[in-house]
């Protein structure tokens, strides 16, 4: 099968390319907008994709005939989407509607990826047929692009997405296992929020459950997260444990005391039973994703 990703720079994107060259089955057109910027070249083709401009998506597309493409490129910054609107939906959105147009040209199957941002966070955790009600331009962007996907005549999957960790090549990317390992380590004060709820999920089971959409060409929208509801708080005190650090200096807190530009969802998380069942999707623990982190960071 030939398989083209978008934003192969971004988390996903890289543990995409990585998943797909060390199993070797599948061949891989690896993209992103400007240069390659992932550290190794073996067992994938690379070429610059900007998919906002679609003249470029046609023939990047039309050249490399992929059998399924999946869409990690998109504005992931919640707070830069609300005060960049334009840009947001231009990438967000209408780049989609450029994919979908390259898809329909080529006959290929659309993995679409989005969040448990489109939902209002009420009444969480979701399954697939829950009710969208986005409450920040993020979410409305990202519900916008399904929407443009389900209404279209193309072969196409979703696969909805939490709160994703794991290590970039360049440690170019923050998460909260990381943050809380440094601030603890350093004997730094530091809040953490325990009013809001999430499934935290390792990228590298993100890259597996979207692999395993498309070798089966799964259609329809699937859950694909951790599967532990935590708070931040919660996530924090485990990545204490793990690392055996003092909690002295952390505090619980609640998202009223951080002001953020953009609004989020209080109670989100995902119920896996669907890609469990007609995936076979099994994510780490939380505390098995720690370990996963753990073991990179030693390297
Ligand atoms: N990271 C998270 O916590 C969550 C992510 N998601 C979704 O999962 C998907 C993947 O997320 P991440 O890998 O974490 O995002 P990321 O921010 O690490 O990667 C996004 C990539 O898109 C690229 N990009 C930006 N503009 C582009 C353009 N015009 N053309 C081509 N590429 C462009 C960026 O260079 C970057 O490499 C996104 O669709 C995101 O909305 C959903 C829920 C949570």
């Amino acid at each position: 099968m030939r398989i083209l990703i978008t934003g192969s720079n971004g988390l996903l994107g890289q543990k995409l390319v990585q998943l797909i060259t060390e199993q070797s089955r599948h061949e891989l057109i690896a993209t992103a907008r400007g240069e390659n910027r992932l550290p190794y070249e073996k067992g994938y083709e690379f070429e610059s994709l900007d998919i906002t401009n679609q003249q470029e998506v046609m023939d990047v597309v039309g050249k490399h005939k992929p059998d399924v493409i999946i869409n990690t490129a998109a504005m992931t910054n919640v707070d830069q989407c609300e005060t960049e609107q334009e840009d947001c939906w231009k990438l967000n959105v209408t780049a989609v509607d450029n994919l979908i147009e390259a898809s329909k040209k080529q006959n290929a199957f659309l993995l679409q990826l989005s969040t448990d941002f489109i939902f209002d966070g009420e009444d969480g955790p979701y399954n697939e047929e829950a009710e969208a009600n986005p409450v920040s331009y993020y979410g409305e962007s990202k519900l916008a692009a399904e929407k443009l996907i389900i209404q279209s005549k193309i072969d196409w999957a979703i696969a909805r997405t939490v709160l994703v960790y794991g290590i970039a090549h360049d440690m170019s990317r923050s998460n909260i296992i990381l943050w809380v390992k440094k601030s603890l380590e350093e004997g730094k004060e530091i809040q953490v929020v325990d009013d809001q709820w999430r499934t935290p999920t390792l990228a590298e089971d993100l890259a597996k459950g979207c692999l395993l959409i498309a070798e089966k060409k799964a259609k329809g929208i699937f859950n694909i997260s951790g599967d532990d509801l935590l708070t931040p708080y919660e996530m924090a005190i485990k990545t204490a444990e793990f690392f055996n650090l003092p909690q002295t200096t952390m505090t619980k807190s609640d998202s009223t005391k951080f002001k953020q530009t953009a609004k989020r969802p209080p109670k989100t998380g995902f119920i896996l039973d669907k890609a469990k069942r007609e995936l076979g999707y099994t994510p780490h623990s939380f505390e098995e994703g720690i370990k996963v982190l753990a073991e990179q960071m030693k390297k």
